[in-house]
C-alpha cells in the first residue's frame, strides 16, 4: 500500500470485510505494528515510537474504534473525558474519576451529539447508537488534528448519521488535519468525504476524488448487484 493523505483531506476507505480498513487505522494509530514499510503520522515516523513521544502522537490523533472501546460500568462523563487523559496529570485523571472535571467541555460535547441528558447515566445502560455518540463526544473533547473514524455511524439512524460525519469531518478540519474513516455505506462516503479509497487484500485498488464517482460505481465495488 502506498497513500498519502493531505491535511485538509475527508477520506472514506471502502472495502469488503477483511479487506484491512481497520488494519490501516491501527497502523496509523500505531496500535499495529507493520512488519515491514513506513509510516509517517503527522511528520512522525510511527515505528520504533516509545513512551512520551508515543504519547504525544496519540494526543495528536483521535480514534474512533469499531468496538468504542468504553468502559460499561463508568458513567458517560468519565467516559467522554478519557479523551483528554493524554493531557492530564495522574492526580487531575484519578480526582476527575471523583470530581469529573472540565464538566463545561462535557456538556458541550455530549450536546453536539443530542446526548446532553445522558452525561451521569452509565455508559452500559445506553443504546449502541448511544455509545456510538458517546465514543465521537471523547473525540470532540480530545480535539485531534488526526482523526481515524472505523465505521462511526454502524450503528445510528440516517439523520444521525449524517450528523456524525459532519462533526468528524469538521472536527477534523478545524485543527488543519484529516479525516480518515472507514465506511461501508457508500452514499454517507459520498456525500461527506472529499476522496474516496478502495482496498481490495489490503492492496489499494480504488483511490479517487469524490465528485469522479458514483453511487452505482462505488456499489459495485461492494460486489453489490442490482
Ligand atoms: N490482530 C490480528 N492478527 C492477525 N490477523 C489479523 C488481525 N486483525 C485482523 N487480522 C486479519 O487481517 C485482515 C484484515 O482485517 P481488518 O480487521 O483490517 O478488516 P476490515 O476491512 O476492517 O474488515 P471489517 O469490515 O469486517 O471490519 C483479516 O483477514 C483479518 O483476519
Amino acid at each position: 500500500m502506498d497513500l498519502a493523505v493531505a491535511a485538509g483531506e475527508r477520506v472514506a476507505v471502502i472495502g469488503a470485510s477483511g479487506a484491512g480498513k481497520s488494519t490501516l487505522l491501527g497502523v496509523l494509530n500505531g496500535s499495529v505494528t507493520p512488519t515491514a514499510g513506513s509510516v509517517r503520522v503527522l511528520g512522525t515516523e510511527v515505528a520504533g515510537l516509545r513512551g512520551p513521544a508515543l504519547r504525544r502522537l496519540r494526543a495528536r490523533t483521535g480514534t474512533m474504534h469499531q468496538h468504542l472501546e468504553l468502559i460499561g460500568p463508568l458513567r458517560v462523563v468519565h467516559n467522554v473525558n478519557a479523551g483528554r487523559l493524554g493531557t492530564w496529570s495522574a492526580a487531575r485523571a484519578l480526582r476527575s474519576l471523583v470530581q469529573p472535571q472540565g464538566l463545561d467541555d462535557v456538556r458541550t460535547a455530549l450536546a453536539r451529539v443530542d446526548l446532553a441528558d445522558r452525561m451521569f447515566q452509565r455508559t452500559d445502560r445506553l443504546s449502541g447508537g448511544q455509545r456510538q455518540r458517546v465514543a465521537l463526544a471523547r473525540l470532540l473533547v480530545q480535539r485531534p488534528e488526526l482523526v481515524l473514524a472505523d465505521e462511526p455511524a454502524s450503528a445510528l439512524d440516517p439523520a444521525l448519521a449524517d450528523q456524525a460525519l459532519q462533526l468528524l469531518g469538521g472536527l477534523a478540519v478545524e485543527r488543519g488535519g484529516a479525516l480518515i474513516t472507514c465506511l461501508h455505506d457508500p452514499a454517507l462516503a459520498l456525500r461527506h468525504c472529499d476522496r474516496i479509497v478502495g482496498l481490495v487484500d489490503g492492496r489499494v485498488t480504488l483511490d479517487a476524488p469524490t465528485s469522479s464517482l458514483t453511487l452505482a460505481e462505488l456499489e459495485r465495488f461492494y460486489g453489490v448487484v442490482r
